[in-house]
């Protein structure tokens, strides 16, 4: 499969503009089926692998779904079977989202079990007792669920355990078409949760509270499609950050929310670098060396998880030893291996990583073992001595537009190589968006 080869050492300067969220397209995209009339029309839809697989899924329901030049139009009028195959689920753990939507309006699916970047063991309990408190009924087959409910949803109040990003979602979306009133306490209080409650409003729902760990959602009869722009992605602004402070460069970040962004802003902040912000993104500059800090990552508005991998990248080139402690997936550290193949000092211990800083980081052979890893791989070759290739890109793909010509835009020095062999069956192959879009256009 292709390679991302990247030579180290080049300052990089310029803007770099933001794509749509990532993981609050894919939920809204899901979201689109509880529009029994009318067309939803989403812009802002970045063209990633995951957006294909979602796109897929909701075609294997019936569903129309058209995308053209970052805008996606969704017709879900017509649903011709409630059950999502194990073909595309098994890709990406959002595919999981179709449920909620499914069960509310048809009262019946069966969803495979989903798949997704492997950095925990992932369960789904929160999202099935959610359902369970609306009233459905949950039965476990041979890699798939089966949800089932008499009549409407009934609005409850459900605790969840853990502040589950995709449970809120889920029971959020089911409850949109619920009789009567569901809180959600201890929900998730990510920003894609207040774009994807913008959204089901805009359809018709009656959300309020999302963004804090109350959410209520007054259930109605029906909804319609709706036009929405996705939120920038913060987590592909964060990643454009720390590349401008391990190159010790000077970038302008177009489209980030500094207001989503905060914890990242205050731990660059922390290690020495300068970050400032208007109303159109941010300026981020390093022309000193780095000061390690600590990070423990947490729920929004914790640090990120999907910020972990990258800031562990910055804190090996920097002056000092810093803990990383990862509390929301307990098995995130498998991106470690590879930076200690470019020479990096980190020792594991359970859940924490101690970054001894001031690495003079070498190129070598390395592999993305997840989506954000691959991501981190790539800023820490930005910063390497000589070429760093990076295997395992379509864990990057599925995350990042177009991640090496920002770079090079930038005035990194960074390409894909295609193993010629291999390009006419890249080529053929549908879940590439990028050389055959129009076939799930
Ligand atoms: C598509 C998308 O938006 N993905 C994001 C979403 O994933 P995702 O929605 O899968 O993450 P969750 O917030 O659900 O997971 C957080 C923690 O809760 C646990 N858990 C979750 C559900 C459940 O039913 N039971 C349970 O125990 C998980 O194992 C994990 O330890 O939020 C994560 C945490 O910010 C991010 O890393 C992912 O990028
Ligand atoms: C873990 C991620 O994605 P997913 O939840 O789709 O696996 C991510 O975006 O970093």
């Amino acid at each position: 499969m292709s390679k991302i080869i990247v030579r180290g050492g080049k300052r990089l300067s310029g803007r770099v503009k933001i794509s749509g969220a990532k993981n609050a397209v894919l939920p809204i995209i899901a979201a689109s089926l509880l529009a029994t009339k009318g067309e939803s029309v989403i812009h802002d839809a970045p063209p990633l692998d995951d957006v294909m697989t979602i796109s897929q899924v909701l075609k294997s329901l019936g569903v129309r779904v058209h995308y053209h030049n970052e805008t996606i139009q969704v017709n879900a009028e017509h649903i011709s079977t409630c059950e999502a195959p194990y073909e595309w689920v098994r890709k990406m753990r959002a595919s999981f989202l179709v449920m909620g939507p499914l069960l509310a309006r048809q009262g019946y699916c069966r969803v495979s079990l989903p798949g997704g970047c492997a950095i925990g063991t992932r369960p789904i309990d929160q999202h099935l007792k959610g359902f369970e408190a609306l009233g459905a009924e949950i039965e476990f087959g041979q890699g798939f669920i089966e949800a089932r409910v008499k009549g409407r949803l009934r609005g409850a109040k459900i605790y969840l355990d853990v502040a589950s990003v995709g449970a809120t979602e889920n029971i959020m979306m089911a409850a949109t078409l619920a009789e009567g009133t569901t809180i959600i306490e201890n929900a998730a209080r990510e920003p894609e949760i207040v774009d994807l409650a913008n959204y089901l409003n805009a359809m018709g729902a009656r959300i309020r509270g999302a963004g804090t760990g109350v959410i209520r959602i007054d259930g109605v009869e029906s909804m319609q499609g709706a036009v929405h722009c996705v939120i920038p992605d913060r987590i592909e602004a964060g990643t454009f950050m720390i590349a401008a402070a391990i190159s010790g460069s000077s970038l302008y970040i177009e489209g980030a929310i500094a207001d989503h962004l905060r914890p990242v802003i205050s731990k660059l902040q922390e290690m020495g670098v300068t970050v400032g912000e208007d109303e159109n993104g941010v300026q981020v500059s390093r022309e000193r060396p780095l000061r390690a800090v600590d990070v423990k990552t947490l729920p929004y508005p914790g640090f990120p998880t999907d910020m972990q991998s990258q800031m562990m990248a910055l804190l090996a080139v920097s002056d000092g030893t810093g803990i990383v402690t990862e509390t929301v997936f307990e098995n995130r550290f498998m991106h470690v291996e590879q930076f200690c193949n470019m020479q990096a000092q980190i020792k594991v211990d359970g859940r924490t990583a101690i970054v001894s800083g001031n690495s003079k980081l070498r190129g070598a052979k390395v592999c993305a073992t997840d989506l954000r890893a691959g991501a981190a791989l790539i800023l820490a070759a930005l910063a390497a001595d000589g070429e760093t290739e990076i295997t395992g890109t379509h864990h990057i793909d599925r995350g990042y537009v177009d991640i090496e010509r920002k770079l090079r835009e930038l005035g990194a020095d960074i390409r894909r190589v295609e193993p010629a062999e291999e390009i006419e069956q890249v080529a053929n192959h549908e879940m590439s968006i990028f050389t055959v879009q129009p076939t799930w256009a």
